[in-house]
């Protein structure tokens, strides 16, 4: 059974059809087509917050926002921000001052430290409009602890929690028992390199202990295909 306190969490991402996220050179390459953008949209808006990791923030720079001006529209009309909480799990508060996610759409955003995050990096932060810093590492690992993080934005009132990467905070996340669902659209190209990122890189399941998962269901888009998987965590 998955560890409580927790948020529902769902990951979803975009793969190759040789399951790399991204190049070599970890630059973001258009895996998804409009369709399944669109559809990643709808779970944005339908997300209590959306979350990525600190190596996906230095890559990519997202901005995490809903990109639909009707869907923002019913998320203030029903009494929310117009944009999910947007999350960077962060251990030493990497996060430039400058992100996208300060710059673009209105709503909150929280940065996930360990307790050794440099407090003039964690200050410079939080002079961001809406921002908060949370502590999540009980035993000061100098990493966040992700268990101890859940439980925490559990306790900012977080339900549904949507992650998009990447490859390492995807991995941290199954490993630690913490993953609800899995969405992963398949495109139709290959990527290829043993560096390229993949779903789940960190140091991975062994033999007896793989994380087992069982398909919800499988959908053609496009020229690619959408795997919804719930996670088996017992
Ligand atoms: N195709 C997609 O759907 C998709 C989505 C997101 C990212 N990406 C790609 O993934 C790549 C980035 O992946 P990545 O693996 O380098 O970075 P990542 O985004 O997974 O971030 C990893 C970092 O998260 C932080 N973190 C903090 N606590 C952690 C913990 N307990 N466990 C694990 N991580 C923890 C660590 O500092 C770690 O280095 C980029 O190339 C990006 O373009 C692709
Ligand atoms: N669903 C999806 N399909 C892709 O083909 C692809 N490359 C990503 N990549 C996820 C990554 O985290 C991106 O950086 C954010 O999707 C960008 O988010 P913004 O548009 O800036 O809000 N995600």
């Amino acid at each position: 059974m998955k560890s409580l306190p927790s948020p529902f969490i769902l990951i979803n991402s975009a793969m190759s059809a040789d399951g790399k996220l991204s190049t070599k050179e970890r630059k973001q390459v258009k895996i998804s087509g409009k369709a399944d953008f669109d559809r990643v949209d709808a779970l944005r808006a339908s997300s209590d917050a959306i979350m990525v990791g600190i190596g996906t923030m230095l890559s990519d720079n997202p901005s995490l926002t809903v990109k639909s001006e009707k869907r923002r529209k019913e998320r203030t009309l029903a009494g929310k921000d117009e944009n999910p909480v947007r999350i960077v799990a962060d251990s030493q508060a990497k996060t430039p001052v400058d992100a996208d996610i300060f710059k673009k759409g209105s709503g909150k955003k929280i940065i996930v430290v360990s307790k050794t995050a440099p407090s003039e990096k964690v200050n410079a932060l939080l002079k961001n409009p809406d921002t908060k810093v949370i502590v999540a590492d009980p035993v000061g690992s100098g990493r966040v602890d992700l268990t101890e993080m859940a439980k925490l934005l559990k306790k900012e009132g977080i339900e549904k929690l949507m992650v998009e990467g990447g490859a390492t905070l995807n991995e941290g996340l199954l490993a630690a028992g913490l993953v609800d669902e899995i969405n992963i659209f398949i495109g139709n190209m290959i990527i290829g390199g043993k560096n390229a990122p993949t779903f789940a890189d960190g140091s991975g399941f062994s033999e007896n202990n793989l994380l087992k998962l069982e398909l919800i269901s499988f959908e053609k888009i496009e020229d690619g295909i959408l795997l919804k998987w719930k996670v088996k965590n017992d």
